[in-house]
């Protein structure tokens, strides 16, 4: 059985602005970057980014796992990796199928790739406006860098003012743009209706609310979908392969946000899009570049309608060269 000799760094990166959602103020981003090489040289990388708050494990429950390996790891080990880690297996694997991939070893630990993979080429990117007023004016700067889909959070600053909000970016914006609401789990059944009724009959192209209620709402969420034009796509319901699983099996049918960063095993998430040819729209966890390129190259093989990929703010955050230490 094939051995590889595992390393690990962790690393912190600020955003440039707060990310602001229903779930609180995100300030900075923490990960661990993993690197498996073989003895021939060969060697690949991968990305543990979770989000707790999502359903994934936290960043202590990653590290304590990667501090408990030996240096000297099977595949073995790599697939037998548990659910209960889903960053943990998408990184591991991602490590793994890239063996041999990446370019010829530099003397730091991992230099963050600059490029997309060439299959991501074919991908349209969502530009994500901030939370409150700040997006009627960001949004024309994401415009001239030709961004054409915009994610703007909702369920942060109340009903009233968001709606004021909504109705000058929808008046704003020009006939080609679309436009996603993320709620992030923070409206009532009440305030999703009223949203729904609304973008049901705005002019602008509202591509869905997303995660409009709780995880918990389920059954909510199923019956809103079967009666609003505006379509609903779940997120936090459906973050780790299991509750994807889950949801479908529960008779979702309508978008399904995947997070690769934080869905777990890469080739189980292949079988399973492939199997029941879901309406996904891949996002990102908000990782390095390390990450993205794996997560890129799921959303190209298995995005199957023109939906853009949620990774157009690799800006929002500082640079990923300086952040890594060793933990
Ligand atoms: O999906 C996108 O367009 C960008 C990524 C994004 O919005 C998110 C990434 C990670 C956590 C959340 O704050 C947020 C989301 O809810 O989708
Ligand atoms: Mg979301």
């Amino acid at each position: 059985m094939k051995v590889y000799h595992f390393d690990f760094r962790c690393y912190r990166r600020r955003f440039l602005q707060p990310l602001v959602t229903s779930h609180g103020m995100w300030h900075s981003r923490e990960g661990i970057i993993i690197h498996l090489g073989d003895p021939r040289g060969s060697y690949g990388r991968g990305e543990i980014a979770p989000i707790s708050w999502f359903g994934s494990e936290t960043l202590k429950q990653a590290l304590d796992f990667c501090c408990k390996l030996p240096r000297e790891i099977t595949e073995e080990v790599i697939f037998s990796i548990p659910d209960s880690l889903p960053a943990c297996q998408f990184a591991f694997e991602s490590a793994l199928s890239g063996m041999g991939k990446w370019p010829v070893r530099e003397d730091s630990f991992p230099l963050f790739p600059s490029s997309s993979p060439p299959d991501a080429e074919s991908l349209t990117y969502t530009g994500l406006l901030p939370a409150g007023k700040a997006a009627l004016n960001q949004w024309k700067t994401l415009w001239k860098r030709g961004y054409r889909t915009f994610k703007w959070k909702i369920g942060v600053d109340g009903t009233t003012k968001e709606l004021e909000i909504f109705e000058l970016l929808t008046r704003s914006l020009p006939p080609a743009a679309k436009l996603r609401l993320d709620a992030n789990a923070g409206l009532s059944y009440e305030e999703a209706k009223f949203w729904l009724e609304i973008c049901d009959h705005v002019q602008t192209n509202v591509e869905f609310i997303e995660q409009p209620l709780p995880v918990q709402k389920f059954s909510e969420m199923l019956e809103l979908s079967a009666n609003f034009k505006t379509a609903i796509a779940l997120d936090e319901s459906v973050a780790t392969l299991t509750q994807l699983q889950d949801c479908f099996e529960k008779g979702w049918r309508g978008i399904f946000v995947i997070k690769p960063g934080i869905a777990g095993s890469p080739s189980r998430l292949r079988q399973f899009c492939q199997q029941h040819k879901i309406d996904a729209v891949f996002s990102s966890v908000f990782e390095t570049s390390v990450g993205r390129q794996a997560a890129l190259q799921l959303a190209a093989e298995l995005s199957r309608s023109n939906r853009s990929v949620g990774f157009g703010m690799n800006n929002s955050l500082e640079s990923a060269e300086h952040s890594l230490f060793k933990c």
